[in-house]
């Protein structure tokens, strides 16, 4: 079991009233680029999470689209919600690489879904691996607008 003090916080919170709100505004808290999609996070489980992203004014591009870049902030929303329900507090990760094929324009609001692309075996890791995340990023209808693959980095946290 993981125990990153992110998913603790989505333990405690995520079955509250209002819970869910608060840890997607504690999220963009954290890292407050990701404010800047206002990111709604629906589910977390180990291996998987969901991320909802609102079209409006901010995020639209010249065509009036979802920009395809704040497509990217979202799904990287999503692969670091994966990885901090999956990481045991033994490891450590850090995103080292993303590819991104926009596969259709994007003319609304969007849900990304994050997975683990493979299963991992975490206490083999003893010096360092690729980890990757698949995120489907998703329109209204359930069109598969954009899809990701960002790649990251394990160790093992370095003895204090
Ligand atoms: C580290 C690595 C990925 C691989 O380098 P290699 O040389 O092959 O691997 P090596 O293992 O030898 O480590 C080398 C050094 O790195 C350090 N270190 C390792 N792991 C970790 C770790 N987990 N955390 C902290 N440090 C770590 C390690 O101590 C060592 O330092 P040292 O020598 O002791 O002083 C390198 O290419 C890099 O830094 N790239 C840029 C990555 C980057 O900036 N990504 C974007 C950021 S996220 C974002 O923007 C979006 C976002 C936000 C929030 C949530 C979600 C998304």
């Amino acid at each position: 079991m993981t125990d990153t003090s992110t998913y603790k916080m989505w333990r405690t919170l995520s079955d509250k009233p209002l819970g869910k709100l608060a840890f997607s505004a504690a999220a963009s808290l954290k890292a407050p680029y990701f404010a800047s999609v206002t990111p709604y996070i629906s589910e977390i489980e180990y291996g998987r999470a969901v991320v909802h992203g609102p079209k409006w004014w901010f995020v639209q591009n010249h065509i009036g689209t979802f920009h395809a870049i704040a497509a990217c902030n979202l799904a990287e929303v999503g692969m670091g919600m994966v990885m901090e329900a999956s990481t045991p507090g033994t490891h450590r990760w850090l995103p080292k690489s993303m590819t991104v094929d926009y596969l259709a324009k994007a003319e609304s609001s969007l849900v990304a879904t994050a997975t683990l692309a493979e299963e991992i075996d975490w206490d083999a890791i003893t010096t360092g691996r690729d980890v990757a995340v698949d995120i489907a990023v998703r329109d209204k209808k359930g069109t598969e607008v954009v899809h990701a693959r960002i790649t990251t980095w394990v160790t093992p946290k370095p003895s204090k």
